[in-house]
């Protein structure tokens, strides 16, 4: 009896060590920039991490001198475009986070960025693809609802796409939500966890206050809304030409990021919103949606379904699945006609 309780117990030790990373190497591409800086910073705080791996176009080896001075146990790296620069950047990562490529200044749209971080996410994806095909890919480059397509095909062209390990980071929509309703009722925002479905621009934004049990109505509904799908632009604005939200959002980066580590280092029940490859709406044209999904050890454990919401929100759901639906495909018409070379 006690012999057959020990083999248990060791076969019991050698799944969790099967399952369960000890080390995290993280790598965060254009790690110099205004989201990467203080989102690299705030990776070397995390214990979990064990390597951080920074690289940028411009600057990443200074940003890695500075931040490895920090008093944390993780070793700190910094790549440049040279022949094997990005190789090395990758190889080994679990976790790749990517904010590089262009902010949006007052009078833009998301979609305005296109042109130019169409390209630069498809180098980095396809670098990715080579080096790192196994990494959960967490897309921060706008627009995401774009940029997320064009790193699937990237991955399917070379055969290697897994649908549980990429992810567009729609965390700040959650973090809005959550701040700018404590702010209308007086709650603590950390104990607001608003759900946030859709995507990431103006209207494929879609908050639903009722599932938090909120009823606001008439104009202060309407505010809300709008607060929350434009939040970003509240922030273009303030920022005056440079830039867009950097600070807030590697909060939210840095938050998804120790959900995975946590769910992969053997956490149960870790939830997050993202925008994923989902079964959800793909009926209606529409391959990525966001809603909360756990994370487990392979990435994508389950996503949740929208669940019960009221007649304004599923007004804001159809006209998100439409706008949604030609955002993808976007993204996709131009990966199929402009392949990395
Ligand atoms: N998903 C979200 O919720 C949010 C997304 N964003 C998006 O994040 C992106 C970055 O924003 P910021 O950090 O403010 O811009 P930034 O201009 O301050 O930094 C971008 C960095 O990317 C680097 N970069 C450019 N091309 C590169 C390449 N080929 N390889 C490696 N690095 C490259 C630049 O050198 C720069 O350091 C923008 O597209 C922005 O719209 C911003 C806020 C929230
Ligand atoms: O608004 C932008 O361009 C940056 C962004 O995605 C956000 O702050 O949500």
């Amino acid at each position: 009896m006690f012999a057959a309780r020990q083999v248990f117990a060791q076969s019991q030790r050698r799944c969790f060590s099967a399952s369960v990373r000890q080390a995290s190497k993280v790598t965060v591409l254009g790690a110099a920039g205004g989201i990467g800086q203080p989102l690299s910073l705030l990776l070397k705080l995390n214990p979990r991490v064990t390597e951080l791996s920074l690289y940028d176009v411009r600057l990443a080896p200074g940003v890695a001198a500075d931040i490895g001075h920090i008093n944390t146990k993780s070793k700190v790296t910094g790549h440049e475009p040279t022949a094997s620069g990005l190789k090395e950047a990758l190889t080994g990562a679990e976790i790749v986070l990517i904010p590089a490529g262009v902010p949006r200044k007052p009078g833009m749209t998301r979609d305005d960025l296109f042109n130019t971080n169409a390209s630069i996410v498809r180098t980095l994806a396809t670098a990715c693809a080579e080096h790192a095909p196994e990494a959960n890919l967490l897309i921060i480059s706008n627009p995401v609802n774009s940029t997320v397509p064009i790193c699937a095909e990237v991955f399917k062209a070379k055969g290697v796409y897994n649908p549980k390990r990429l992810f567009g980071v729609t965390t700040l929509d959650v973090v809005r939500a959550s701040r700018f309703i404590s702010e209308i009722k007086g709650t603590d925002p950390a104990n607001e966890n608003i759900t946030v479905i859709g995507g990431h621009s103006g209207a494929t934004i879609v908050p639903l206050l009722s599932q938090s049990g909120y009823s606001l109505t008439g104009e202060k509904l309407d505010n809300y809304v709008y607060r929350v799908q434009f939040g970003g632009d509240e922030v273009v604005k303030a920022k005056d030409g440079a830039g867009s939200a950097t600070l807030s959002m590697a909060m939210a980066g840095a938050r998804f990021a120790e959900s995975l580590l946590k769910a992969s280092q053997g956490q149960k029940g870790v939830i997050e919103p993202t925008f994923v490859d989902s079964p959800l709406y793909k009926d209606r044209g529409v391959d990525f949606f966001a809603t909360n999904v756990e994370l487990g050890p392979n990435g994508v454990e389950k996503i949740h379904p929208v669940g019960k919401i009221t007649d304004h929100e599923q007004k804001l759901l159809d006209v998100c699945v439409e706008d949604l639906a030609k955002n993808i495909s976007k993204g996709v018409e131009w990966i199929k006609a402009n392949p990395e070379k």
